[in-house]
């Protein structure tokens, strides 16, 4: 199943830097862990703002749960998701 998501990430101001960078740095691991293992097909960069649009590949909404709830980022993250499926036009035959 292919997910939408868009994930705008708001670290509080009084956060100490050390603690963002770590934070940071164990999101990048997993979230390049979660793309080379296929489940996170996509992530761009929206410009200008401290936010992303991601393709997810899951098994089930409970998966993607799951993984988003798992993001060290998580607990600063508004998270909007939405379901995608095969568009009848589209050329592209792998596309679930
Ligand atoms: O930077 C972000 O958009 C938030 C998050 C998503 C992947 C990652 O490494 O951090």
């Amino acid at each position: 199943m292919l997910f939408k998501v868009r994930m705008d990430v708001r670290l509080p101001a009084d956060m100490p830097k050390a603690t963002a960078d770590e934070l940071k740095r164990t999101e990048r691991e997993l979230a390049q862990a979660l793309q080379h293992s296929g489940k996170w097909r996509h992530l761009w960069r929206i410009v200008g703002q401290y936010a992303n649009i991601s393709i997810f590949d899951v098994d089930s909404a409970s998966e993607l749960h799951d993984l988003l709830t798992s993001l060290p980022l998580f607990p600063y993250m508004t998270i909007e998701v939405e379901a995608l499926c095969r568009h009848p036009s589209s050329i592209h035959a792998d596309e679930r």
